[in-house]
C-alpha cells in the first residue's frame, strides 16, 4: 500500500480497511471500477452511498494543500458505475486562483477517463460556490446528486438555485459532451501528439482556445490535462492545473517533471501560456514548450 494512505486507512471501519487495502497498490490513482465497488460492498455489507462516503478519507489523502493544510476529497461517480477520486491542490507561493478544488479534480479525472455523464458527487466538505458553478457546466449538471457526510442527498439545483450556465451563453453541448476540435501540426514527437489529441478533446466553447498540457517525468510517464472552460469564466480549469492534478493523483512529485508541453489553438481569443508558466514554475524549474496549432 502507498504510504500516503496510512492515516486514512486508520479512519475507516475495519471491514472496509481490510477490503480496500489490496486496491491501494503502487499504481492506485483514485479510480475504482464498478466491479471492484460491488466486491467492496459484498465484503463490507455497506449500501453503495454509505460506502462512497466512507471512502472519502482515501480521496482526501490525494490532496496537496501546502497553504491551507485543509485536505478535501471528492468522488465523481460516472454513468458507467466507476468512481473517480479527486483532491485539492494549492501551488506554493502563487496566487490562490491557481488552486484546484477537489470536485474539479474528481470531475476532470472522470472526463479524462472517458465518462460522458457524472451522476453523483460525493465530497467531505460542502462544495463551495466555485465548485457548484463548475459542476453546473456538466451535461445535466443540475441533476448531479451531491452527497455530503451529514446532509441528505440533493441535486445540484438545490445547492445552486437560479443557476447561470452554458445555456445562458447559447452553448448546448456542455462539459463532458463529445468534443472533437482537430488541430493540425506536423510532429512525430509522441508527447506533442498526445497533447494534440487532448487539445482536440478540450472544452473551450467561450474562447475556442482548444488546449491541453502534457507533463513528462524522467522515467517517460506522461500526465495530461485538457482545458475545461466555464460559463462564468473564472471557475474554468486550466490545462496545467488539470495535468498537475493528474500527476498528484498518480503520487508523483512535481519535482519529477522533466518536460512540459502546452498546445493551444492559433484561433483562440485568449492564450493560456502566461497562466500555465506561472503554475508550472511554482512547482518545477522547467521551461514550458508552447506550441500553437492551426484548427482544421
Ligand atoms: O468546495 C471546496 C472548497 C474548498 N476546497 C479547497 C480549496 C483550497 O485548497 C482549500 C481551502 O479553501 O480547500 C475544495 O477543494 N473544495
Ligand atoms: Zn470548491
Amino acid at each position: 500500500m502507498q504510504d500516503r494512505f496510512l492515516k486514512s486507512i486508520a479512519k475507516l471501519p475495519e471491514s472496509l480497511a481490510t477490503a480496500v487495502v489490496p486496491l491501494l497498490d503502487k499504481d492506485f490513482a483514485g479510480h475504482i471500477d464498478a466491479q471492484q465497488l460491488t466486491e467492496l460492498q459484498a465484503q463490507t455489507q455497506m449500501e453503495l452511498n454509505e460506502l462512497l462516503l466512507a471512502l472519502l478519507p482515501i480521496a482526501a489523502a490525494l490532496a496537496r494543500p501546502p497553504i491551507s493544510e485543509f485536505h478535501v476529497g471528492a468522488i465523481a461517480k460516472g454513468k458507467s458505475g466507476d468512481i473517480y477520486m479527486g483532491a485539492n491542490i494549492e501551488l506554493p507561493g502563487e496566487a490562490l486562483f491557481h488552486s484546484v478544488h477537489a470536485e474539479q479534480s474528481a470531475i476532470s479525472h472522470a472526463w479524462l477517463s472517458g465518462e460522458t455523464i457524472i451522476e453523483d458527487i460525493i465530497v467531505n466538505a460542502s462544495p463551495c460556490g466555485h465548485c457548484r458553478q463548475f459542476i453546473n457546466e456538466l451535461v445535466e449538471g443540475s441533476k448531479v446528486n451531491i452527497h455530503l457526510p451529514s446532509q441528505d442527498t440533493a441535486p445540484l439545483s438545490h445547492y445552486l438555485p437560479y443557476a447561470f450556465g452554458p445555456s445562458d451563453l447559447n452553448i448546448s453541448a456542455p462539459l463532458l459532451s463529445k468534443q472533437q476540435h482537430n488541430l493540425i501540426l506536423d510532429s512525430n514527437d509522441p508527447m506533442i501528439i498526445e497533447a494534440l489529441d487532448h487539445a482536440s478533446l478540450s472544452y473551450a466553447p467561450y474562447t475556442k482556445n482548444f488546449a491541453a498540457v502534457v507533463l513528462e517525468t524522467k522515467d517517460g510517464a506522461t500526465y495530461c490535462g485538457r482545458y475545461a472552460e466555464n460559463a462564468a469564466f473564472n471557475p474554468s480549469m486550466q490545462p496545467m492545473q488539470m495535468a498537475l492534478s493528474t500527476m498528484s493523483r498518480h503520487n508523483r512529485d512535481f519535482s519529477e517533471i522533466n518536460r512540459a508541453v502546452l498546445i493551444e489553438s492559433s484561433k483562440g481569443v485568449v492564450s493560456l501560456v502566461g497562466a500555465a508558466m506561472d503554475a508550472l514554475h511554482s512547482v518545477a524549474p522547467i521551461e514550458l514548450e508552447h506550441i500553437v496549432a492551426e484548427p482544421e
